[in-house]
């Protein structure tokens, strides 16, 4: 386990290095980091110069920088939402995040959350990429996570798993409204704003080990557990979110439809989910770019 001390090292290290003090933290899931290109006045930092942080090895989909700097965008001035003015808000963006499958251990996945709430984050929000389980979804959807199935904490390997530190959090987390009602409201909202309503879903997701794709036996079981999203990533950055009282709004981008069946030459492969990613790229950040301004009003 990471302690406090070292955690502290390292967001003592960024703050040191950046004027920016960012309430609101992004990670960029696979194919997903243009969003972090758009900040403007960015300090940008490698994670092998961050002491103590993991590194992205899965280089080609996750560039491995922290990049600290303002967004901007339209900001509603008033309740009604008539009135509108352009505001800069300070984020700090993970371009590229941690997966168990690189050989890390799941706390160590989501200890970049907890550097960024000892800088000062308040809410959270995450991208990833997911095959789409639900009959309903397609390649290039966009799913709200409503809720998530922990399999990894079913089978004993929590990422709080370990002696407890209540600065962090207590002992024993709630995750009820794990995704924040408000801010999944909100994004609904922002999303009908850009006219999204046709691709946009609310639904579970899971997070398996991978790095192996499913078998049409684990997605008929997945199914019946009422998944609607399958990926590698996220729970364990919710959890250790939800730990330090930290709000979540997370986004699957559907990358592909899961293939339930046997009597088909379909497969999944990596190719067509950074494809269905760069399609929906610009999208996907105008969403997160929106939700993220809309969020610092609230
Ligand atoms: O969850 P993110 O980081 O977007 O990555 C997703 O894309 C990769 C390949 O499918 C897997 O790592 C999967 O989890
Ligand atoms: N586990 C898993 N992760 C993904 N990431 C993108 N697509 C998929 C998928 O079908 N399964």
């Amino acid at each position: 386990m990471c302690t406090y001390d070292v955690i502290k090292q390292c967001a003592d290290y960024l703050l040191d290095r950046t004027k920016h003090r960012p309430k609101i933290g992004i990670i960029c899931g696979s194919g997903l980091g243009g969003l972090a290109d758009q900040l403007t006045e960015t300090d940008i930092f490698p994670y092998q110069d961050i002491p103590n942080f993991p590194v992205s090895t899965v280089t080609k989909f996750h560039a491995g920088r922290m990049v600290i700097g303002k967004l901007s965008g339209l900001e509603h001035t008033s309740t009604n939402r008539m009135s509108t003015s352009v505001s800069e808000i300070p984020v700090m963006c993970m371009q590229g995040r941690f997966h168990a499958y690189e050989g890390y251990p799941l706390w160590k996945c989501a200890m970049p959350v907890r550097v960024m709430k000892l800088m000062g984050v308040e809410k959270l929000l995450i991208t990833y990429a997911a095959g789409g389980l639900n009959s309903k979804y397609n390649a290039g959807d966009i799913m709200i996570i409503k809720d998530h199935i922990n399999l990894q904490g079913f089978a004993g390997n929590p990422p709080l798993q370990g002696i407890n530190d209540e600065r962090f959090g207590p002992r024993f987390p709630a995750m009820d409204n794990a995704y924040d009602r408000n801010l999944r409201l909100m994004a609904k909202t922002v999303a009908s704003e850009m006219k999204l309503d046709n691709i946009i879903h609310e639904g579970t997701y899971i997070m398996l080990g991978g790095p192996s794709f499913e078998t049409v036996a684990e997605l008929k079981m997945l199914h019946i557990f009422g998944v609607d999203a399958v990926g590698m990533s996220t729970v364990q950055e919710v959890i250790v979110a939800r730990h330090c009282n930290m709000k979540v709004c997370a986004f699957s981008l559907i990358t592909n439809k899961c293939i339930t069946e046997y009597e088909t030459d379909d497969m999944v492969n990596v190719a067509d989910v950074i494809g269905i990613a760069n399609n929906r790229k610009a999208d996907m950040q105008e969403l997160v770019r929106r939700i993220a301004i809309a969020m610092n009003e609230n």
